[in-house]
């Protein structure tokens, strides 16, 4: 049985398992298992023992045959270590063995990856062990890993690496558990935290060693109210010894905070790939507009800066403020722009242009609907072509990609800016996109087994979660609106960056880059991604991903340097990116031959 879902989260179920020495009876080793409470065991496919004598020909050192379990059995409730559904898990302890304190991990299993130090690695990061493998194997997407937990754990960074990798289980160990006052096992803070993350990324818990802790009632404050109080659920076995340990993983996992509404609704999208939109080129579905449309703090920002600015420009009852939206879709800007005019009291004047005939109709009849025919005219145009009959004080726009430029905001706005007075304000009146280098196995992989290079060389939006930065995000390219220069305006831009990991990290591997923005609306009014900036309970935007055709191996120590290219021809936009230190990687797309955005 799963353990209890968290409040709130209908993914995928956490399992708990436990390891079990080599066993002749694995029906009975199972049954312990299951009655414990347990969802499957973890057992050596071989006798350890087994040693193949000189000249013989004797069985191979299996214990027996397949058929001792169903296949159900062996599918639902057995882990063979190193194989599970034609995936290799490779075992390692989370700190190497010198380093720790604590005995019993499994040094045997890895001793051939410490046999001779390669390149000067720090063969005593076990990550190094996981990283040398796993480039032996070209990143198989078949690989993950496992690892073992006891009562160290490494540094906050170096630690924060495996989120990034594809961690599928860890093996804790009952050394690692602390006694609480009571006398039962508990965790300290920095394992719960750990074991909590895990959670949050899918990764399922195996309890191994010997009971530590003898006690043989249930302590109040872990026990599942859904398990029996001693022994098996049908009585049939003694109760497992390692029970207790079970039941405060169970108590960590019930514990955590709910999902909230945003997590809610992004949990189906996490670490996929998708297709940046191009709402220049092509007219987005009336779907796309609803789920925009759901995003309250979105509108509510704009609200906000709009009021903000209207109380700034109106100085006297009499003036009528001309305000337009461009790129209004549906409607919801129209409504946030009036109720903040109301709000402020204030006489509006609303143009409301789109270009995409579609989203017109549904403007038309919101405007009727809402009695707002007075208030709104309505144009079916493209910004850049359409020649207005007035000026406008206020230029509202919400054309933001992940990435703040990619959807060719500057591009439209620079068109559009000819109708705005030269005192005029554009919300939003710049934006700002970031980036960082991320370790994210599972994304590389998606995008490998596309096995072509436009794929390696294509933006994708995503939202982000199974990867670990590894520097703060850096700010990229600014864009500025209105710019009366004179001059025809260039959107190309160039920018080299530096990002130095924490010194605690380790070495890592870069897979990629991870994308965000920030959009100052107006004044102290902004939105976006960015996430020491993030506006929270916002899901109109995931980050954006750029990947790398071969992951970058950063190190210890050393820094990633980044060039990253904003390029403009006459119909389309295209970034390129590359890395220079401390590996050098191809200029990625470059001439916008695998990806670009229509003009
Ligand atoms: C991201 S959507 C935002 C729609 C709406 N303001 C909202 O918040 O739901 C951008 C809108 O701008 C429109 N658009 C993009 N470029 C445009 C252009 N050059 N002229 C007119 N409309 C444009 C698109 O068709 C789309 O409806």
């Amino acid at each position: 049985m799963p353990l209890a879902q968290r409040a709130g989260d209908n993914s995928e179920a956490r399992y708990c398992g436990v390891e079990v020495g080599f066993s002749d009876d694995i029906q009975n080793t199972l049954a312990f298992a299951l009655g414990g409470q347990f969802d499957f065991i973890v057992a050596p496919l071989t006798d350890p023992e087994y040693r193949p004598s000189k000249g013989k020909e004797g069985p191979p050192p299996f214990s027996g045959s397949d058929l001792v379990l169903s296949p159900s059995q062996w599918s639902s409730h057995v882990l063979l270590q190193g194989l599970s559904n034609l995936q290799i898990w490779l075992r390692i302890p989370l700190i190497a063995p010198e380093l720790q304190a604590v005995e019993g991990t499994v040094e045997e299993d890895t001793a051939f990856l410490k046999r001779e130090p390669v390149s000067g690695k720090p063969l005593n990061d076990s990550w190094e062990w996981w990283n040398m493998f796993r480039s032996l194997c070209e990143y198989h997407c078949q690989l993950s890993v496992v690892l073992d937990i006891t009562g160290s754990l490494p540094s906050p960074a170096s630690l924060k690496r495996w989120i990034g990798e594809p961690l599928r289980a860890v093996i804790i160990h009952t050394s690692a558990f602390l006694t609480n006052k009571k006398g039962y096992p508990c965790l300290s803070k920095r394992h719960q935290n750990f074991i909590t993350t895990l959670f949050n990324h899918n990764v399922q818990i195996i309890v191994s060693g010997e009971s530590m802790h003898h006690v043989d009632s249930l302590d109040p404050t872990t026990a599942s109210s859904e398990s029996g109080a001693n022994g098996s659920e049908d009585g049939a076995y003694p109760r497992h010894h390692l029970r207790p340990y079970l039941e405060y993983i169970s108590h960590l996992y019930r514990h955590m905070d709910p999902l909230t509404e945003q997590e809610r609704f992004e949990i189906g999208y996490r670490d996929f790939l998708q297709a940046p939109l191009q709402p220049l080129m092509d007219n987005l579905e009336s779907q796309t507009y609803e789920t925009f449309e759901k995003d309250a703090t979105k509108y509510n920002q704009y609200q906000k800066a709009v009021y903000a600015a209207l109380v700034d420009r109106v100085t006297d009852d009499e003036t009528t403020v001309v305000l337009m939206v461009v790129g209004a879709g549906r409607g919801p800007l129209v409504r946030a722009s009036l109720q903040a005019a109301e709000d402020a009291g204030c006489r509006l004047k609303v143009y409301a242009v789109e270009k995409n005939p579609n989203a017109v109709v549904t403007l038309h009849s919101l405007i009727k609907i809402e009695g707002w025919e007075d208030l709104v005219t309505v144009v079916s145009c493209d910004m850049r072509e359409w020649n207005a009959p007035e000026k406008a004080d206020i230029l509202v726009s919400e054309l933001l990609g992940s990435f703040g430029d990619n959807e060719l905001s500057p591009e439209c706005l620079d068109g559009a800016q000819r109708f705005l007075k030269q005192d005029g304000i554009s919300i939003p009146s710049s934006y700002t996109s970031y980036i960082c280098p991320i370790t994210t196995s599972k994304l590389y992989n998606d995008v490998k087994s596309y096995n072509d290079l436009a794929h390696f060389e294509t933006a994708y939006v995503v939202k982000l979660h199974s990867v670990s930065m590894l520097a703060p995000p850096q700010e990229v390219f600014t864009f500025e609106h209105p710019k009366f220069t004179g001059d025809k305006i260039d959107n190309g831009r160039y920018k080299k960056l530096l990002f130095q990991p924490p010194e605690d990290t380790g070495s890592a591997l870069v897979h990629g880059f991870g994308g965000y923005f920030d959009a100052v609306l107006y004044k102290d009014v902004h939105l976006g991604t960015e996430p020491s900036t993030a506006t929270p309970n916002m899901f109109s935007w995931f980050a954006i991903f750029f990947p790398l055709r071969r992951p970058v191996y950063i190190p210890a120590g050393s820094a990633v340097e980044l060039h990253f290219w904003r390029c403009v021809a006459p119909s389309k936009v295209w970034y390129e990116w590359a890395v220079s230190s401390p590996d050098v990687s191809p200029i990625h797309n470059a001439n916008g031959r695998s990806y670009w955005v229509g003009l």
